[in-house]
């Protein structure tokens, strides 16, 4: 708040007489006093305001007047009084949460200021401006009262929703899971059970799965459905641009960052948080996901200033996480807070009992995403697809039978394409299949380096791993080289 000057209108009879127009005019109301605390000055308005005349203040200390007690009606002494202090230490004050009274005993909300008035350098006394905030504050009170009115709504409404969604769950056995094998009822018996908490549960299963699915069902079931799921695919980011997308960066935090954005963890905030293929986290974001869980907070990148937020994690990995941190490659402390619920996903081939279910939600799904009338798979295709191993699980099964609606002339799908014999139903063939090409690869890649290890001719660097993650793929593969 500026200081009043009259250096350039000097004071005639103490108070600006040539600019009572204005003081006359404005709706303020103004009270202006001496060095002794005495009215010297009071315009219509602030008579209009207070019901208090001039003749009843002009040459008084005018605060057991007007300012004699606080709202709750307790004494208000005059050396507590803000515009008093104004005279005693020449320092402008604004104050919003008192009020004036009226000469009739009535009181009203009041903002005023309370400024000195100096001439030649001289402080001649205090000008108070006061307005009456009663529209004000009622309105703010009618806002509020609207807002709470709001949330209770929308709390009640958000605690109906989840009540209804477990009811169904619990009739139906329903969560959007199909399946009705004894993997898949433990399965939707670990999600109803942990889902209204807000523990972090780590979801493992081979791709294609339903890790994801689970995850929705996690959200969708918990106190926090009404808030944001977001999900973030570890694996779609190279380190750097994953940071800057979990914890968001400020302008010219690093080239090409134009604008200051939110990250996904504050986009998250009173939601859940889902990080797939968490294993694909650099050290570096590690220790940031680490603090983030201990403390609930961090920091954009490029900014010093700290943000909290109120997130449920939820993460999910095809990798075996414990084998990760026995490789150096994931944090041991990181594991053991996300591993907090495990919940494993099982693969199709060890609950092939589920295939019909699966295929008639499929195809209703599909009938709807191609427009066509599909009614069922011929019992010799539910025998082909129950036979098959289905290394790419639930979404294999999915591109099969979209595959085959396509090409479908008639209602009833045959499953030509599929053969029985292309892959004979074993519980282990398709781990054995992923260690055999890796095997084939790294040994393809050795011999290439003449079985050079290390180095920038290295097979190391070829495969884009450090020296010590490939010998100990090496050892655990069985990988020798010849003599
Ligand atoms: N039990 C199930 N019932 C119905 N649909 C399922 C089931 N399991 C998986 N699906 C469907 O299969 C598809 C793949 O599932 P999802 O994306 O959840 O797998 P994922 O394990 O997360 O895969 P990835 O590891 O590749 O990310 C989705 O369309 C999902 O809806």
């Amino acid at each position: 708040m500026a200081n009043i000057n009259l250096d350039a209108n000097p004071l005639q009879s103490e108070f600006l007489p040539e600019n009572q127009l204005i003081l006359n005019a404005v709706s303020e109301g103004i009270y202006g006093f001496n060095l002794d605390g005495n009215a010297v000055f009071i315009n219509p308005a602030a008579e209009r305001m207070t019901g208090w005349k001039s003749e009843d203040l002009l040459g008084n200390n005018i605060h057991d007047c007007h300012h004699h007690s606080h709202n709750d009606g307790s004494h208000y002494p005059k050396e507590d009084c803000p515009i008093y202090n104004t005279l005693n230490d020449g320092i402008a004050r604004e104050i919003s949460h008192e009020v004036f009274w009226r000469k009739d005993g009535s009181s009203f909300p009041v903002h005023y200021t309370s400024t000195p008035v100096y001439k030649d350098g001289k402080m001649m006394g205090v000008v108070a401006i006061f307005r009456d905030i009663s529209i004000q504050k009622q309105t703010e009170k009618s806002l509020r009262e609207a807002l709470a009115q709001v949330q209770a709504l929308s709390e009640t409404l958000s605690s109906e929703n989840q009540y209804l969604q477990l009811e169904l769950a619990d009739k139906t056995g329903d969560v959007g899971i199909s399946g009705n094998s004894p993997k898949i009822k433990l399965l939707i018996q670990q999600i109803k059970l942990v889902a209204n908490t807000d523990s972090t549960v780590l979801i493992s299963g081979e791709n294609g799965t339903g890790k994801e699915l689970v995850a929705r069902n996690l959200h969708k079931l918990s106190k926090r459905a009404d808030k944001p799921l977001v999900c973030v695919n570890c694996a779609a980011f190279s380190a750097g641009l994953l940071e800057s997308e979990l914890f968001g960066h400020e302008k010219g935090a690093y080239t090409g960052a134009t604008n200051r954005r939110k990250g996904r963890f504050e986009l998250a905030d009173k939601g859940t948080l889902f990080l797939d293929e968490v294993a694909e986290l650099s050290l570096e974001a590690q220790s940031k996901l680490l603090r983030v869980i201990q403390e609930k907070e961090f920091e954009r990148v490029g900014s010093s200033e700290t943000i909290k937020v109120d997130i449920r994690l939820i993460t999910a990995t095809h990798h075996d996480l414990l084998k990760r941190v026995e490789q150096g490659l994931f944090r041991m402390d990181l594991y053991y807070r996300l591993n907090v619920f495990p919940i494993q996903v099982p693969a199709l081939r060890d609950r092939i009992s589920d295939i019909p279910e699966l295929v008639s939600h499929i195809i209703q799904e599909l009938n709807r995403k191609l427009g066509k009338k599909i009614t069922r798979v011929s019992q010799q295709g539910v025998q082909k697809l129950m036979q098959h191993t289905w290394p790419g699980n639930v979404r294999e099964l999915q591109n099969v039978l979209e595959r085959e609606t396509i090409l479908s002339q008639s209602p009833v799908l045959k499953l030509t394409q599929l053969s029985a014999s292309q892959t004979p139903h074993s519980s282990d063939s398709a781990a054995h299949t992923l260690a055999e090409v890796e095997k084939r690869h790294i040994i393809k890649v050795l011999k290439q380096t003449k079985w050079r290890i290390s180095g920038s001719n290295g097979a190391a660097a070829t495969l884009d791993l450090p020296p010590s993650t490939l010998r100990s793929r090496m050892k655990k593969l069985n990988i020798k080289r010849p003599i």
